[in-house]
């Protein structure tokens, strides 16, 4: 590429005659001058002509290295249709291959055998201060296990979201691997692998290497906000309680998932016609994920009045093993012990299914990583047991793993087994079902529970309060301000988050509340005469500061 094409001032077609006399550009492209539709509707033309979807990735992907501008605003102008390629569930697909189908870096990859250069490396990423870092281990991509090294995807795709939703500019943000190893045999095996070809050392070794990144990584760009994304569940419950006194970071696995499915259950609690104080929850799934959504509901529950011990009670948490309990059996991973039931009278429930007749439950969610464990039976149990507290009551159904051949159910299972009662969300998204009967059909839409909604919010407000921390108000309030950002046509329509064509109004309320909550914590570094301005003219003032900052790309 020429050097006076970089993809950070590329405007593709659009360059005036006049920028393309001043830059030497004269003949470098071709004589036609487009608009940013007209460019933007090639690109669409070749995205929905491509065969497969890694082929529309690769094809965007392409686009983004060579002008980011047209990048974005694809992406921007066109969510519902191209989320889904540069994030989940195509992204699952980009990292088991990511080995095969790389062609340029665009990350930093860092690994444990370099321990010494950690800050030279960082220094390496070629433009300056960073705001916002995404990081991950590959331990555990979505729900496709250890990739190693390819898991490097998920931050290239949750940063492209961060610009997307939140509008931080795509040259303040760094995507970071950290490679340890993997206990991937199929990468391990394949010879086109990127990564180091052994086995992860011993977590104390993995250890050792995060402190030494996190210190790095804050000397080198103190006023960087890292997310955590993607590690397994033991290093991200320890990693998030080891850093999150000392430096600026949240995991979002645990805090995002927990912010994003509170937000909706509060939505789902409103048209489920069970009282809050009624609900009971299953949780099939006790890892990071399904133990950071319970204990942010635990949250939410104190928070209105109640007890731990009464919050705590309304969740029963279920793993490979059965329900958790604390006369299981077996020794229970240090994060399961909170959920731990011991009011089973030493009775043991093995499956889900006896987990429902059992429990009784009125919203069932899923954070397993294992496709079809909602079963017709099991959906149907749920259903009955809803319908048994009395007319017009709907079960909420949350299968919320990805990528999609990781869901628990699918949408269209969801909506025939429960008669169309369902108010449900998965993490991946599903497209609308219309059922036929006669000349009357019936369309349901679904919802995407998925931390999209909020993890851009979160690093956007604490950047812009210029944050020490990422305090647990702001993650709670996070939730909060979602569950708020619905238009009246979403809420007319039944939907418990905002479609995702509206992800970046959404991310501009939960940035604002992040900020409001950083301040009242004690934790922006912004002056005290800005906030006494911006609680002098309210909210609207705030917003303009945010939109006033944020990156738009222009063509
Ligand atoms: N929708 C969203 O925004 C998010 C979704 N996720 C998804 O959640 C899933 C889980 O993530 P983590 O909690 O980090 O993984 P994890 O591996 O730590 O936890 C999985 C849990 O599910 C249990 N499990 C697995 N198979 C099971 C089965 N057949 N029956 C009962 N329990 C079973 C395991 O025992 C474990 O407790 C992944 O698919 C991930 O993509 C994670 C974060 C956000
Ligand atoms: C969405 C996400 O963070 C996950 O599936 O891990
Ligand atoms: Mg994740």
């Amino acid at each position: 590429m020429a050097a006076n094409l970089s993809p950070f001032r590329h405007k593709g077609l659009s360059f005036t005659p006049e920028q393309r006399i001043s830059k030497n550009l004269t003949g470098l492209i071709p004589h036609v001058m487009e608009d940013s539709s007209k460019q933007c509707e090639r690109a669409l033309k070749m995205i929905r002509t491509r065969g497969t979807n890694i082929d529309r990735y690769l094809y965007l992907s392409n686009i983004k290295n060579q002008n980011v501008d047209l990048f974005y605003s694809l992406l921007i102008n066109n969510a519902k249709e191209l989320m889904p390629l540069v994030y989940t569930p195509t992204i699952g697909d980009v990292c088991l291959q990511y080995s095969t189908l790389y062609t340029r870096p665009e990350a930093l990859y860092i690994s444990i055998k370099q321990r010494k250069s950690i800050k030279t490396i960082l220094k390496n990423w070629p433009y300056p201060n960073p705001e916002i870092c995404v990081v991950t281990d590959g331990s555990r991509i979505l729900g496709l296990g250890d990739l190693g090294v390819n898991g490097v995807g998920i931050p290239i795709g949750k940063l492209a979201l961060y610009t997307a939703a939140a509008g931080i500019h795509p040259e303040k943000t760094l995507p970071i691997v950290l490679d340890c190893g993997t206990a991937n045999e199929t990468n391990l095996k394949d010879p086109l692998y990127l990564g180091l070809r052994s086995k992860r050392p011993s977590v104390a070794e993995q250890q050792e290497f995060m402190d030494e990144f996190m210190a790095a990584a804050a000397e080198v760009y103190p006023d960087m906000v890292v997310q955590f994304e993607d590690f397994e569940s033991e290093k991200a419950f320890n990693y998030l309680d080891r850093y999150r006194n000392t430096h600026k970071c949240f995991n979002d696995d645990i805090q995002g998932t927990g912010a994003v499915v509170l937000g909706g259950y509060i939505g789902a609690v409103n048209l489920s016609g069970v009282p809050i104080e009624e609900q009971r929850l299953v949780f099939m799934g006790a890892g990071s994920a399904g133990v950071g959504v319970a204990k942010q509901l635990v949250e939410y529950y104190t928070k209105r009045g109640l007890s731990e011990q009464a919050a705590k009670d309304k969740f029963w948490l279920v793993d490979t093993k059965g329900l958790v309990t604390k006369d299981r059996g077996d020794k229970l991973a240090e994060h399961k012990k909170y959920f731990a039931r011991g009011d089973n009278n030493g009775h043991q429930f093995r499956t889900l299914e006896e987990v429902i007749e059992y429990v009784k439950p009125t919203a069932l969610v899923g954070l397993t990583a294992t496709f079809g464990v909602f079963t017709e039976s099991v959906v149907r149990a749920l259903k009955a047991s809803v319908d048994a507290g009395g007319l017009g009551r709907r079960p909420i159904l949350f299968p919320l793993s990805n990528p999609l051949s990781k869901a628990e159910c699918t949408f269209e299972q969801a909506v025939t087994w429960t008669d169309g009662t369902v108010i449900f969300a998965s993490g991946s998204p599903f497209s609308s079902f219309t059922i036929k009967a006669g000349d009357q059909a019936i369309t349901y839409h679904p919802n995407q529970g998925n931390n999209v909604y909020v993890f851009p919010g979160i690093g956007l407000g604490a950047i812009l309060a210029k944050a020490s921390r990422v305090t647990d108000n702001m993650i709670y309030t996070s939730a909060a301000a979602l569950a708020g950002s619905l238009n009246a046509d979403e809420v007319h329509k039944g939907l418990i988050y905002p479609r995702i064509e509206r992800v970046r109004e959404a991310s501009i309320i939960v940035a604002r509340e992040v900020m409001k909550a950083a301040r009242r914590d004690g934790v922006s570094q912004l002056p005290e005469e800005q906030w006494l301005t911006w609680e002098e003219w309210g909210d609207p003032a705030l917003d303009k500061y945010i939109k006033e900052r944020i990156y738009d790309p222009k063509l």
